[in-house]
């Protein structure tokens, strides 16, 4: 792939593009909101100049509900050789796109499996995909070139292709992404008239739990709205599950010894679940969750200060696999934890020690 039009220059939309001009593609930038096209361009994304003729690929990354219509606008333009589009739902686009009346042949609906709760050119990175799979729903009449410069694509972006069809796709991500966002903004919901003095003790339970709860509403309203079965379903399932682990916790104050028992029986069950669930998630490159171990530094909040443990730990031949900051609340300090290897922690332990670095269990 020599040349790609970008249309939709957000966070996803840039993130691609900055890869693509990483591999020396040639990207050209468009958006609705001119703006959000020149942030982009000043991010070293490509140009926001039109291309001159068909570009090899064009990428469409506009929120779930402009998708159908910015495409068969693109094709009907002719801008390019080949289409497609990154919406977080497929079964909805390609529907409006047959209603159409369009050829379809070159047209190939995808969606990279990673993302952020944050919206815009700004929160784009090139490597935002690294790692992570990148559904891919051909048809027996996708043409194979299409077909060819979605994986270059894929490849470009350092993600994993994964082939599936859309309907497939969409029952999926209910389970795997549309359900989660919604109970993430449910737990979340309980802060928003939670007493300060409760509110000021989160830890990174909470954290990790309702980090998603801060997208944008507007995004979530467009794909919920183009998959309101199979998540409703999820939702329902998730609510049983509820509904039974309180009644268990109301049996545990039962005077009744054998209503306790069964009560914690039951608690211990939906625990257990949790774990057998959790171990399922695929790590970080899509292979099972390796077991790190963590070394937890306390840093003031200073700028450079986590660039210098980076440098000090890489000086001590060590990988850094994983990262996760705890900001102290009230206090100009936080807790960087840093997930390495089991057999580095000595190393690491002892070298950070050595530069001065304030260690905690
Ligand atoms: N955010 C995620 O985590 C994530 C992950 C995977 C896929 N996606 C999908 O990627 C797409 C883009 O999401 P995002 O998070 O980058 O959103 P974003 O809000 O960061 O960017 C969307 C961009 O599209 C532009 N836009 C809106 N309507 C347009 C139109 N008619 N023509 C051209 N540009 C238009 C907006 O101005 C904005 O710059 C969505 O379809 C979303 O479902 C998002
Ligand atoms: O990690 C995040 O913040 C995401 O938004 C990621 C996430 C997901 O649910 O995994 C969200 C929606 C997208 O369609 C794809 C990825």
């Amino acid at each position: 792939m020599r040349t790609a039009l970008v249309i939709g220059t957000g966070l996803i939309g840039t993130s691609a593009a900055l890869a693509l001009v990483g591999r020396g593609v040639r990207v050209h930038l468009a958006d609705r909101d001119p703006e959000q096209a020149r942030t982009a361009v000043a991010l070293g994304a490509g140009t926001d100049e039109a291309p001159e003729g068909p570009v090899d690929l064009a990428l469409v990354a506009a929120p779930p509900a402009h998708v159908a219509g910015v495409l068969a606008d693109a094709m009907r333009r002719g801008v390019a050789r080949g289409y497609l589009d990154v919406a977080s739902v497929k079964g909805a686009p390609r529907r409006e796109l047959e209603a159409l009346g369009l050829d379809l042949s070159h047209y190939i609906g995808s969606h990279p499996m990673s993302g952020r709760e944050k919206s815009g050119p700004l929160a784009a990175s090139a490597d935002l995909f690294e790692g992570r799979p990148w559904v891919l729903t051909p048809t027996r009449d996708t043409d194979t070139e299409v077909l060819n410069l979605a994986l270059e694509l894929v490849s470009h972006c350092r993600a994993v292709p994964v082939v599936m069809d859309a309907d497939a796709h969409d029952r999926a991500v209910a389970l795997v992404s549309h359900m989660p966002q919604l109970v993430s903004s449910t737990v979340a919901a309980r802060l928003e008239h939670a007493e300060e003095a409760a509110v000021r003790l989160c830890g990174q339970g909470i954290r990790d739990v309702t980090r998603i709860a801060a997208s944008e509403p507007q995004m979530w309203i467009d794909i919920l709205s183009a998959n309101p079965g199979p998540v409703a379903d999820l939702l329902t399932d998730v609510a049983a599950d509820l509904d039974e682990t309180a009644r268990a916790l109301r049996a545990l104050r039962s005077a009744e010894g054998a209503e306790r028992e069964e009560g914690g029986a039951r608690v211990r069950d939906v625990l257990r679940r949790g774990n057998a669930g959790r171990v399922r998630v695929p790590g970080k490159h899509g292979s099972a969750p390796r077991a790190y171990e963590v070394v937890a530094v306390l840093i003031d909040d200073q700028p450079g200060q986590l660039a210098r443990i980076f440098a000090d730990a890489g000086t001590a031949g060590v990988n850094i696999e994983d990262v996760r900051i705890e900001h102290a609340t009230g206090r100009q300090a936080g807790l960087v934890q840093l997930m390495v290897e089991p057999r580095a922690v000595p190393v690491l332990t002892a070298a950070l020690r050595e530069r001065g670095w304030a260690l905690r269990q």
